[in-house]
């Protein structure tokens, strides 16, 4: 039967040997577990079986397993040797994987982050950030080991990410994993996930359990320091009690106490959560392990809050207390092995993965979390969980595990680090302050530890190497033996609409070093004697039990207390410096925002200050052009200052104008006032006249009431005939009642009016006034003409008759003169008609053509003239009375002089003729 090595070389069987297990990922428990292919797509486990190791010489078999010295006498098995010999060419390098957030659905800002392919990505500085305002305009390109969009499952980031660390550790190779990057990015999301979505480490307990299934180890031994093992008394228990109780109390997740009552009591709490849980099954994913060996599975899990290490298993009765009380753990260093380790922790034996969840929750609980303005379950500190797997060699002819010969220890750190944001966006102040403070000056040293172990990677050879500062934070003294030796994996979560540009592509400098970290084993290979070792015996347990729980604490501190005192004051101004360091390196990230900001600032003034230079520039060269177009002559001095005066003279001319036509204008408005005065005068005279009107008219009401209560209408029809005074009131009533609305109307107009209105309407008036007073006299002088000529003719008609009489037989020629005197008087009466008629034709022609002072001075005629005609006319009542007598005696008069002409005519026709005839004659 031939074996597949993990080199891939066919092997002869021997006493160890026994055909790999070959599990194919995604293959489910039921598939026959030794007909399983090997799956070629996953990356050879090295070879660490142990035929293969002692055939190499590297493992030895312990030559006294029951020996009470329990220092066994394993070779050592470097690194280098126990690295597969064909690796690809990045298995070297920290492997860096951009995991890219989704957008919600309330972010309206276009991401600032694009993907251009499966390795690169371009940042696009937004407008607000600082990479813009310094000038640093351009979009930036980062490459990282993979990129994974918003759209990719936690299962396919598992596979690619992860799954090869988890096959290394059941291997033997030590592992790191950590999610990197700004709070509110993913971290959390990709290392635990969440009910339904699991991340990272609940799959990897998932598979790990997978894959070990049926090649659990029975044997009591437990790990120590930095990957030695012991054993351990029967009696204790794997998981330690307080989180078997704790677990199987508060965790329904622990499935064999799920219906318990006191689970249903506190299921409430975890329902709140929307951390992991195990409502379903994962995705059964299986990789290959060796079949030689038997498996146990420890777990640690440990907080740094503060530059402090807490153990997240510790009775959470102490851990929930303040901080202060919480025993912090000490790292410690190994003497054999060079690698740092944390003294007390607590381990914790898990057999299934039900109890590896327990484990992660009991932890989660003692998390600090705590809310922030940027994320509401902020982690304020740095988590890792430490898985470690120890590999016993098993006969599988005998079914028995040998424990006591040779054991490989192996371990994956997964780490979720807290928030890289910057304290002032997010505003925290006191404790939460200085936790920020402290979270970023460990991310800053491990920055600076990538950065130094980078370039001395790159230094020539013989050139001294820098010192890493590893011992500047708690989590890089943790970190460095996983960066010297195993695989690392880093993850950096980005939020690409989040505000933080700055923070962000600080995350993305940071990945871009880390990636180009070789985490060879080459510079510390010395150091790594150890890869597996048995302390104790199992038959010796009981004796050595007290021993084995303070070993560390012996083996470390059974030295001289002077020696022990200068320790701890070695590392009490160890931690000074370190503390000096921190504080320099905050104040030297603070100086460089302070001054980016200064300058992004002195930046923007700069650009404000060469438009403004540039505005002036344009102006004066325009200024410079119009002088170039003015006439040469203004040119000197002379013809300049004469073409200046010449200019004022125009000016003040033109202000000189000015001001006459104000002047004028003034003028206007005294005159309009004072019309304004004087109809106010005639207003008042018009109002006291309405008075006295109504005064009269109240008498006269008074007497007629008096007088006329018992009269008939025909009766005061006919007193009124007769009696011409009465009707005169009457008559002054009526005016006094077409007045007084007359007058009202007026007044409520005058409010309205301006003085241009009035002078308007004067004018109206004054054309309508004149034209009737114009007609009136016209009337009236052709009245008195008619009477006049009436006069006239009625002596001469009577002399006429009288001579027509006589003279009708005595001179012909007499008659004809009278006739034609008759015709030319009636010529006369008619052109002058005409005339006046012509002159009130012409009134409002002529008007038209008046400028405002004629108005003016016609408007003051036109009151006169009306005064004078209300005057007259409220007087003379009578006249229209007079003039009725006149037009009788007109008519009758008229009568006559026809009746007379009737007489006349036909002597007068007869003469006509009779001088018609004679002149013939
Ligand atoms: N890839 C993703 N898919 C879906 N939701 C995600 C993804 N990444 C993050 N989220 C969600 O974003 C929110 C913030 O994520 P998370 O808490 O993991 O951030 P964080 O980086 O761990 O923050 P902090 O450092 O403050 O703890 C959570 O609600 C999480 O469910």
């Amino acid at each position: 039967m031939e074996n597949v090595t993990q080199s891939g070389k066919k092997e002869a069987n021997s006493t160890y040997s026994t055909p790999l297990r070959s599990r194919q990922v995604g293959i489910s428990e039921t598939t026959p577990k030794k007909k399983r292919p090997v799956n070629k797509d996953l990356p050879v486990p090295p070879d660490r079986t142990p035929t293969s190791a002692l055939r190499r010489g590297i493992l030895k078999p312990i030559s006294d397993v029951s020996s009470n010295k329990t220092i066994l006498n394993v070779p050592s098995v470097t690194f280098s040797e126990s690295r597969p010999k064909k690796r690809d060419h990045n298995s070297g390098l920290i492997k860096a994987y951009l995991r890219i957030r989704p957008i919600n659905s309330e972010d309206v800002i276009k991401p600032y982050i694009q993907i251009i392919n499966d390795t690169e990505v371009v940042m696009i500085p937004p407008k607000d950030s600082h990479a813009f305002k310094a000038c640093n305009k351009g979009p930036e390109k980062y490459m990282f080991t993979k990129v994974f969009n918003e759209r990719t499952s936690q299962k396919r980031f598992f596979l690619e990410t992860t799954l090869p660390l988890v096959k290394g550790v059941l291997n033997g190779t030590n592992g790191l994993v950590f999610a990197y990057g700004v709070t509110n990015s993913g971290k959390t999301y990709s290392i635990q996930g969440t009910r339904n979505e699991e991340g990272i480490l609940p799959r990897t307990l998932d598979t790990i359990f997978n894959s070990i299934k049926n090649l659990e180890s029975e044997a009591q031994i437990k790990p120590v320091r930095y990957n030695e093992v012991e054993n351990y008394n029967g009696n204790e228990t794997s998981v330690p009690p307080i989180i078997i109780s704790k677990s199987h109390m508060e965790n329904p997740f622990v499935l064999s106490d799920s219906n318990s009552s006191s689970n249903k009591n506190n299921s409430a709490e975890i329902e709140d959560s929307d951390a992991l849980d195990l409502t379903h099954k994962l995705d059964n994913i299986v990789v290959d392990v060796d079949e030689q060996f038997r498996y146990a599975v420890w777990v640690s899990y440990v907080e740094i809050y503060n530059e402090k290490i807490y153990d997240l298993l510790e009775d959470p009765g102490s851990a929930k207390q303040p901080e202060s009380k919480r025993k912090a753990l000490i790292v410690k260093n190994d003497k054999r092995t060079g690698n740092k380790y944390l003294s007390d922790i607590k381990e914790v034996r898990i057999r299934n993965v039900e109890e590896g969840y327990a484990v992660l929750k009991q932890g989660m609980k003692n998390r600090q979390i705590f809310s922030t303005l940027a994320n509401e379950t902020s982690s304020r500190s740095h988590c890792i969980f430490m898985i470690k797997v120890i590999k016993i060699p098993h006969d599988k002819d005998n079914a028995t595990e040998l424990s006591s010969s040779f054991v490989v220890t192996s371990r994956l750190s997964i780490v979720d680090l807290a928030g890289s944001e910057r304290t002032k966006n997010v505003q925290t102040t006191g404790t939460r302050l200085k936790e920020a403070g402290n979270i970023n000056r460990s991310l800053m040293v491990l920055g600076q530890c990538l950065e130094i172990l980078r370039a001395n990677q790159t230094r020539p050879k013989g050139q001294k190497h820098i010192l890493v500062p590893y011992r500047h934070s708690k989590l890089t003294e943790l970190f460095q033996s996983s960066f010297a030796d195993g695989e690392s994996v880093m993850i950096v979560n980005i939020n690409p609409v989040d505000t933080g540009f700055d923070e962000n592509m600080q995350v993305m400098k940071f990945s871009a070093v880390a990636k180009d970290v070789c985490t060879s084993l080459k510079n510390i290979s010395s150091h790594y004697g150890y890869r597996s070792t048995l302390l104790f015996t199992p038959n010796k347990i009981g004796k050595e039990n007290k021993t084995c729980n303070s070993s560390d604490s012996k083996s470390e501190d059974n030295y001289d207390p002077l020696i022990n005192m200068l320790f701890a004051q070695i590392e009490e101004l160890r931690e000074k410096w370190i503390n000096a360091e921190m504080r320099c390196g905050n104040l030297k990230l603070e100086i460089r925002e302070q001054v980016s900001d200064e300058i992004a600032v002195h930046m923007s003034n700069m650009g404000k200050k060469c438009m403004d230079q540039q505005i002036l520039t344009e102006s004066m060269e325009r200024q410079m052009e119009v002088r170039r177009d003015t006439p040469s002559t203004i040119h000197s001095g002379a013809s300049y200052y004469h073409f200046s005066s010449n200019l004022i003279n125009k000016l003040q001319t033109e202000m000189q104008e000015l001001e006459n036509e104000v002047e004028k204008l003034e003028n206007k408005l005294r005159i309009c006032a004072s019309l304004l005065n004087d109809k106010d005068a005639f207003i008042e005279k018009l109002q006291f006249e309405n008075k006295e009107l109504e005064r009269q008219k109240l008498d006269y009401v008074d007497i007629e009431t008096e007088d006329d209560s018992n009269l008939t209408d025909q009766e005061l029809n006919s007193m009124k005939i007769n009696n011409p005074s009465e009707e005169t009131s009457l008559k002054e009533i009526e005016n006094y009642n077409y007045l007084s609305p007359k007058k009202q109307e007026y007044d409520d107009r005058l409010c309205t009016l301006n003085i241009d209105d009035i002078v308007e309407e004067c004018d109206e008036e004054a054309n309508q006034k004149r034209t009737l007073d114009e007609i009136n006299s016209q009337k009236e002088e052709i009245t008195l003409k008619e009477v006049e000529n009436y006069n006239y003719l009625s002596p001469t008609k009577q002399g006429c008759d009288d001579r027509v009489g006589i003279s009708l037989f005595e001179d012909n020629g007499w008659l004809y003169d009278i006739v034609e005197e008759c015709d030319e008087e009636v010529n006369q009466k008619r052109t002058l008609d005409e005339i006046n008629s012509q002159k009130g034709e012409d009134a409002p022609r002529k008007r038209s053509t008046l400028n405002i002072d004629d108005i003016v001075e016609e408007c003051e005629e036109v009151n006169q003239k009306r005064t004078l005609d209300e005057i007259n006319s409220q007087k003379g009542e009578d006249e229209p009375r007079k003039r009725r007598k006149l037009r009788n005696k007109k008519t009758y008069f008229e009568t006559e002089i026809e009746e007379n002409l009737n007489k006349v005519s036909p002597p007068k026709m007869k003469l006509i003729s009779n001088r018609k005839s004679f002149r013939r004659y």
